[in-house]
């Protein structure tokens, strides 16, 4: 797989996959402040949750060391605010939350500033290499699933890119090209900012796997025309009785596989579970601005000053989703057991929800 990872830390900086830039240009930007990862968060520089909860771990980790304070619970004090400025920039991944919550959570551990500096740079890196072994892990779940499937749809990119490696929906694609699987993807564009046609469409290509670019208004039709046998795609956050955020356009794929009586799958770790809620009705969407919809890049498409809604996730009532698919195996929504009891029926490999 000749992916490039989105986020690296080396040699003590911070380096993200430019991915606005994509699939044109492979651009790496450094990241050397709090505001230039916020920034870079807000517009999806880098993105896709997990991917985005790991920059922001390293942004935080990064943005600590720029304060000198000696006392503990000022440096505490000073990491907090920024987390709190991290977690803003984006509200409907959970992963970011997450992924920050764990670094807090360690320096009030800390006995000293020195080692509260150190201690947030290691659970960066854990919290990376950690998405890493649980990407693989989602893949080889995922494909034991589709065992039976070639030809299989999803929507926006929850590939390699989009996490720390392999990615979750895509997971099941790269890991099924290494074993000589092949799948017949179908890549809906993703309006308004095209991350299955610019993104889904490049990742696929460069793993080799084969792959079919739809409009998303062209699903219903393609599922019946090309025999889809299966929908997979990512989550954003998942809530306790199942219902589940993911890019705009989700809702009406999961809705299509009901109608068309195929499964619809899930994709996802378990840091993506945020089961402090109940359904995916207290899920924050995040809505962006309207040039996003009415112009495409630089290219106005609707009249200036054109009332636009643009919500940029929406929520799958779990009712509609056949399983959701993780490191520690499969989850059924629908089933008499709770999310969380099966969630915590299998022996954790260290991984923290
Ligand atoms: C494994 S990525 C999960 C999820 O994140 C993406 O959203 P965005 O591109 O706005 O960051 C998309 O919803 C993916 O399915």
């Amino acid at each position: 797989m000749t992916i490039p990872l989105s986020v690296i830390w080396k040699d003590e900086q911070l380096a993200i996959l430019d991915q606005r830039l994509l699939p044109q240009t492979v651009h790496y930007e450094t990241l050397e402040t709090l505001e230039q990862v916020h920034e870079a968060i807000f517009q999806l520089k880098v993105r896709g949750a997990p991917a985005i909860g790991i920059a922001a771990a390293y942004g935080l980790a990064l943005a600590a060391r720029r304060h000198h304070t000696i006392d503990i619970d000022l440096f505490r004090h000073y990491v907090k605010q920024d987390a709190a400025y991290l977690v803003a920039s984006r509200p409907t991944a959970v992963n970011l939350a997450w992924a920050i919550g764990r670094l807090v959570s360690r320096i009030d551990q800390s006995r000293t500033v020195e080692q509260g500096k150190a201690q947030l740079i290691e659970e960066a890196q854990l919290i990376r290499d950690e998405d890493e072994a649980a990407c693989r892990s989602i893949g080889e779940h995922a494909l034991e699933l589709l065992a039976e499937k070639e030809k299989v749809m999803t929507i926006c990119n929850a590939g390699s890119i989009a996490t720390a490696k392999y990615g979750t929906a895509l997971a099941p694609f790269h890991l099924g090209k290494e074993r000589g699987r092949e799948f017949e993807v179908y890549a809906c564009e993703t309006r308004p900012l095209f991350q299955g046609a610019r993104l889904t469409v490049w990742e696929l290509q460069q793993a080799g796997v084969d792959v079919t670019l739809i409009t998303d208004s062209m699903a219903a039709h393609t599922i019946g025309a090309k025999g889809i046998e299966a929908i997979i795609v990512g989550a954003d956050r998942i809530t306790a009785n199942g219902d589940t955020a993911n890019k705009i356009g989700t809702l009406n794929l999961a809705l299509l596989a009901h109608a068309y009586g195929i499964p619809f799958y899930i994709a996802a770790p378990v840091s993506t579970f945020d089961l402090s809620l109940q359904t995916g009705s207290s899920i924050p969407i995040e809505e962006r601005a309207a040039e996003e919809v009415a112009a495409i890049g630089t290219q106005q498409i609707a009249p200036a000053g054109t009332k636009v809604f643009n919500p940029a996730f929406d929520v799958t009532p779990a009712k509609y989703i056949t399983a959701i698919i993780t490191e520690r195996g499969v989850i059924r929504p629908n089933d008499e057991q709770t999310i969380e009891a099966q969630l915590y029926a299998v022996p954790s490999k260290g991984e923290t929800i």
